[in-house]
């Protein structure tokens, strides 16, 4: 923004005010009658005995001089003053500057001039005035009142009481201190940062601070507060002297997806509150032409990354020092044109953020690596070769750039977590057609998961899917449509849906309990279906998914926010949804359906449990008993444990890659157990919902038992030794046994490993409808305290509480 000129008019230049009694940061703006004031830009507003001027920031300018303030405690931060044409909004209160010709001021005054924290400004308004009258100005300096709420904006944004900033402060800046040598990092954020954020930003300005350049990978958790610590960490980098640097950057470009161009604008807002916004947002192509000629401008600048690709060679034109690639898992793939473009950016300085660093295999992590630092892991195939030779090695080069913490440290900070997995009954018309898609099992793998799962669903979607495919003319499974007829032809009934079931009874419950419900889903169907159910029940719906565009949906999200009324619902899509919103309005999120990718699911369910939400959170995920929903979930809870964790990743676990083998297991229906991942993996809690930790007898109980077995397969092998010896001449016999415990032996060892990789679900608890009285205990914690509740066979529960 251009610098307002200075305006003399009425200043005599032989006329200098001196003798200054208080000065304060303020934001200026020309007078208007608008709700909301645009400030055109940071300026100091100096009082003296008999006038005051208002100067620019760097006290180059004199913007205007006016008459003096009748009482120095009206200017208290937020407040409103107008000084003729232009009016200011004091920020906070600075130290004063001696002056060459000090006048006497009244011993009253004297204070003023002491060094901080002297004065702190009297509460009330009605306190006695510090500074006496100024009277000869022909106009006089009016007062308006501080904007309601405005004095604070950040209130509540952390949860925590506002400090009170001291009477005197640095205007710009605060220290973050530990062992190494400080980092100035700016004020507005520094009474705010939480102890992990002051780690982070600390990492990222360690990380980037060289004169050559450098790169980092934040990978903390969502919600964790990644804009901020960027933000902070690189305004610390651009104000190189403050912090013994030299003037290495000043200007950093943020690529975001499109649909958080918003959100990031909405967060510089937040932070910067109405100060001059320091960043350009290039929304259209034909910003980027008049961001390119007045470059100089504004540090950042804001770009999705699909402008940023069609426009990469603009881009070159700009000198940046830092790039920051929010949600850069983006750029995993290292082959993809966006990655390409994006990495042939010359900017020396490169951090991504992500909340899931790893969603597949090491290639994608070396992509990521290597775009932040293009010369130092070598080729990729170099980098996969230390990845199954030397994990320690790999840990230790990926502690050096990648900072990653889990949504715990922030745990303080946050209300409650209540996490759920419910296992619903499968409808008649469920079970017998998934049976049926068992049997059928074609070389078409991929469309017959994708209608087992909206089967899991609800059966009317897939007939209706199946049908339009059939008048198409793609009568490919054409054949499935006969499995749906008389009784079991769907009528779209929530009965014919187990899931949907038991989501009209939550809905219920929700509503009755006063707080507001996000409801997510992969398929745009059961999204319709669902927004259908809400409307039946008279909820006024909010939907985010594809269709919306990028630029309403801040505006939605807002929206459903702002407005807590339970009769609101918000439905989402898992894959237009799932990063960077911010549904706090909502304290109940259900996961209607689960995605291949565990990382889509997390990003998805951390929408409403994050900074600035203040009611416990409840986080359902639906899963139809027995059907595929149950092995998609257990392939999570293989892969990351349920959460997005770097180091439990599988190689080239996709869709596109299952065997035959596991084709089969994802096809394979159970459906007379409750719950099949609790059989899989052999908990002894029976479903009471007690740990193993707390069943110890009948633990040892079973141990004894276990002894006992163990000696009758060590006879039956000495046996089968025996056996051996004796009857050598049929070794035909001997070696079908042999095959056969062979065999035995690597089920067995299968078995074992599936029960370590279902390890994770020892956290939880387990409860089951066999035993009353805890299950009902479940529900009524859970919120869905109904008495139709015979929909589901099995749940889990984890809480942060403990
Ligand atoms: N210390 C803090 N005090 C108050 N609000 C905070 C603080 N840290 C972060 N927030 C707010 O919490 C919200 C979430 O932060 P942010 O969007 O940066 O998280 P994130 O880690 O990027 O999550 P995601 O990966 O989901 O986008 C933002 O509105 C942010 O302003």
């Amino acid at each position: 923004m251009s610098r307002v000129p200075v305006q003399l008019d009425d200043y005599n230049g032989s006329d200098l005010p001196t003798g200054e009694i208080a000065r304060f940061q303020v934001l200026y703006g020309k007078t208007s009658t608008r709700k909301h004031k645009i400030w055109e830009g940071d300026g100091i507003l100096i009082l003296y005995s008999d006038c005051c001027l208002l100067k620019s920031d760097d006290e180059k300018d004199i913007i205007c001089r006016s008459a003096g303030v009748r009482r120095i405690d009206d200017l208290e931060d937020g407040r409103i003053v107008v000084l003729g044409s232009w009016s200011v909004e004091v920020q906070e209160r600075l130290e004063t500057k001696p002056t060459a010709v000090v006048k006497p001021v009244k011993a009253e005054h004297e204070n003023l001039n002491r060094k901080r924290p002297a004065i702190e400004l009297p509460e009330s308004p009605r306190a006695k005035p510090l500074i006496p009258v100024i009277q000869k100005f022909k106009s006089p300096i009016a007062i308006l009142p501080a904007k309601k709420g405005f004095k604070n904006p950040l209130l509540g944004m952390s949860g925590e009481p506002e400090q009170k900033l001291p009477a005197f402060c640095l205007n710009e800046q605060d220290v973050l201190q530990n062992q190494q040598s400080p980092i100035c990092v700016d004020q507005r954020f520094v009474k705010f940062l939480r102890p992990h954020q002051k780690d982070g930003i600390r990492f990222i300005f360690d990380k980037l601070k060289g004169e050559c350049g450098g790169g980092a990978i934040l990978a903390d958790d969502m919600g964790l507060g990644k804009s901020i610590q960027t933000m902070a960490a690189t305004w610390a980098l651009m104000r190189g002297a403050k912090n013994n640097i030299n003037n290495i950057a000043s200007k950093c470009l943020i690529i975001v997806p499109s649909s958080l161009v918003n959100n990031w604008k909405a967060e510089f807002n937040k932070w910067w509150r109405n100060m001059r916004f320091p960043a350009v947002v290039l929304k259209k192509p034909s910003d980027i032409d008049a961001y390119l000629s007045t470059q100089k401008s504004l540090p950042y600048l804001i770009i999705s990354y699909d402008m940023a690709s069609r426009y990469i060679q603009k881009l070159k034109a700009v000198r940046f020092d830092i790039l920051v690639c929010d949600e850069g898992h983006k750029l995993k793939n290292k082959d993809s044109k966006l990655r390409k473009g994006i990495a042939s950016l010359e900017i020396p300085r490169r951090l991504i953020l992500t909340g899931t660093p790893m969603q597949n295999d090491f290639e994608e992590l070396f992509s990521l690596l290597d775009f932040i630092r293009p010369t130092n892991f070598g080729t990729c195939a170099k980098f996969l070769k230390l990845c199954s030779e030397s994990p320690d090695k790999l840990n230790e080069m990926i502690d050096e750039c990648m900072l990653r913490r889990t949504a715990e440290v922030n745990q303080s900070h946050l209300p409650e977590k209540h996490e759920y997995i419910f296992f619903c009954k499968a409808s008649e018309i469920q079970q017998k057609v998934h049976e049926e898609i068992c049997d059928y099992m074609t070389g078409d793998a991929l469309s017959l998961i994708f209608y087992a799962r909206q089967l899991s669903n609800h059966p009317k979607l897939m007939y209706d899917n199946l049908l339009e495919k059939h008048e198409k003319g793609n009568k490919k499974h054409s054949s499935l449509l006969n499995h749906f007829s008389g009784k079991m032809m769907p009528t779209g009934g929530v009965k014919e849906s187990g899931k949907l079931s038991v989501l009209l009874e939550m809905l219920k419950c929700f509503r009755l309990l006063n707080e507001c419900a996000v409801i997510v889903s992969n398929f745009i169907e059961t999204l319709d279906m669902i927004e259908q159910l809400c409307s039946y029940l008279q909820f006024k719906v909010y939907r985010l998914d594809g269709k919306v565009a990028v630029q309403d949906r801040q505006k939605l999200v807002k929206q459903f926010n702002d407005v807590h009324d339970a009769h609101n619902v918000f439905l989402l899509s898992t894959k237009a949804g799932g990063v960077g919103l911010n549904l706090i309005g909502a304290s109940r999120l259900v996961l209607f359906d689960s995605d291949w990718n565990p990382a889509n699911d997390q990003q998805a369910m951390a929408r409403i449990w994050r900074d600035g939400q203040i009611r416990p959170c409840h986080i359902y995920r639906l899963v139809t008993t027995g059907t595929i929903e149950e092995k998609m979930l257990q392939r999570q809870i293989k892969k990351t444990g349920l959460g997005c964790v770097i180091d439990a990743i599988e190689v080239g676990d996709s869709v596109s890659t299952f065997s035959d083998e596991e084709l089969h297991d994802i096809f394979s229906f159970s459906p007379d157990t409750e719950c099949n991942t609790h059989d899989l993996c052999e908990c002894k809690c029976d479903g009471t919902g007690m740990f193993e930790s707390e069943i110890v007898d009948s633990d040892e109980e079973e141990e004894g038992n276990e002894e006992e077995d163990d000696d009758e397969t060590s006879f039956d092998d000495e046996q089968l030794e025996e056996d051996e010896d004796t009857f050598v001449a049929d070794s035909q016999v001997v070696r079908n046994e042999k095959e056969k415990s062979k065999k035995s032996e690597e089920i067995e060892e299968k078995d074992e490993e599936t029960r370590a990789s279902l390890a994770e679900l020892s956290r939880w608890r387990h409860f089951s409808p066999r035993h009353p009285d805890t299950w009902r205990h479940l529900l009524i914690n859970s919120g869905i305290s109904t008495q139709n509740d015979n929909e589901m066979s099995f749940a889990f529960y984890l809480t942060s509480q403990f």
